[in-house]
């Protein structure tokens, strides 16, 4: 679709709004004027601007909204009802699209009036190009308002539609995901250092490691299965660490991070988490 007019407001210009947008002006698929974006820090305000290169930056969210075709929802989950509430009056006619961690799509339609709502979990390595996100559709969204949504979400990342009732589990993988994946980086590079190499010799292996994996299992060469074997000789150093990481429990230690994210995720929501 042609996005070339289409004007897009953020509100809260804070980490995720601003890999958005930085992202998206670096794809080349939107310029940095169809961009309005609001926030109450000063310091948000100054990082957005530096990283996004979108200069049209205001306090002021109802004016930020009147003029703009989308409405992206980028504060914390806690200041959602505060914003909705303050913005629904000049909100009747747009698409509102909220990457709000937890809130649900009926507490939106409460909140605006009309069910044209959007909710998308997007991920911060849309900053490079690299995002991973889902969305699930409010009930009176167009078809033309899902190409609005693919246009800002595909150019900066892959992206998928799925049901609400998965968005915690979405959340959990690949919302919170790249902080499991920097944590894991900085031990391997740790442990790195610990055998003796030189820390930014390490941390380049480890991070380089990590995106080419990532590609091979993106790019179908195999499946993480697969992959595995290919690079486990027998009884080699690879085969030696798998043993230790089966014996330290390393998968069933993912499973119950993952979890405490999704329970996080439904509790943000006000639902009540599950029981392991
Ligand atoms: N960070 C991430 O990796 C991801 C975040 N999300 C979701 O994105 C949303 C934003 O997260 P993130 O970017 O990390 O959070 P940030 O705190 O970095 O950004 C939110 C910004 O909104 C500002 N703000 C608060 N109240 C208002 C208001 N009334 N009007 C305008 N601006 C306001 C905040 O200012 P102040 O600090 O002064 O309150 C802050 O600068 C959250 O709902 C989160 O769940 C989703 C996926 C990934
Ligand atoms: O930590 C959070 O709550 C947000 C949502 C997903 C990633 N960051």
């Amino acid at each position: 679709m042609d996005t070339s007019k289409l004007k897009i407001t953020f509100i809260g210009a804070g980490k995720m709004a601003t890999a958005i947008a930085g992202g998206l002006v670096k794809s080349g698929k939107y310029t940095p004027n169809q961009f309005t974006a609001t926030d109450k820090s000063e310091a948000s305000r100054e990082h957005f601007i530096e990283k996004s290169q979108v200069t049209n930056i205001i306090q002021d969210n109802i004016q930020a909204s009147k003029f703009s075709d989308v409405i992206i929802l980028a504060v914390k989950p806690q200041q959602i009802e505060e914003v909705c509430k303050e913005i629904a009056e000049v909100c009747h006619d747009k698409l509102i699209i909220s990457i709000a961690a937890g809130t649900k799509l009926e507490t939106f339609y409460k909140l605006f009036g009309h069910k044209r709502i959007i909710r998308v979990m997007p991920n911060t390595p849309m900053m490079v190009g690299i995002g991973a996100s889902a969305f699930s559709m409010g009930e009176q969204c167009k078809e033309t308002d899902k190409d609005i949504c693919l246009s800002i979400f595909s150019p900066v990342g892959k992206i998928h539609q799925v049901e609400e009732r998965h968005m915690d589990a979405v959340t959990a993988v690949s919302g919170s995901g790249p902080a499991y994946v920097f944590q894991f980086i900085k031990a391997l590079a740790d442990a790195g250092v610990q055998q003796g190499l030189q820390p930014e010799v390490s941390l380049d292996l480890a991070a380089q490691t990590v995106l080419g994996a990532a590609m091979m299992v993106s790019l179908n060469q195999g499946t993480p299965e697969e992959l595995t074997k290919a690079v486990t000789s027998p009884n080699g150093t690879t085969y030696a660490a798998l043993c230790c990481m089966e014996q330290l429990q390393f998968k069933e230690t993912i499973y119950k991070f993952v979890e405490a994210a999704a329970n996080r995720s439904i509790e943000l929501g006000g639902g009540k988490p599950k029981q392991a």
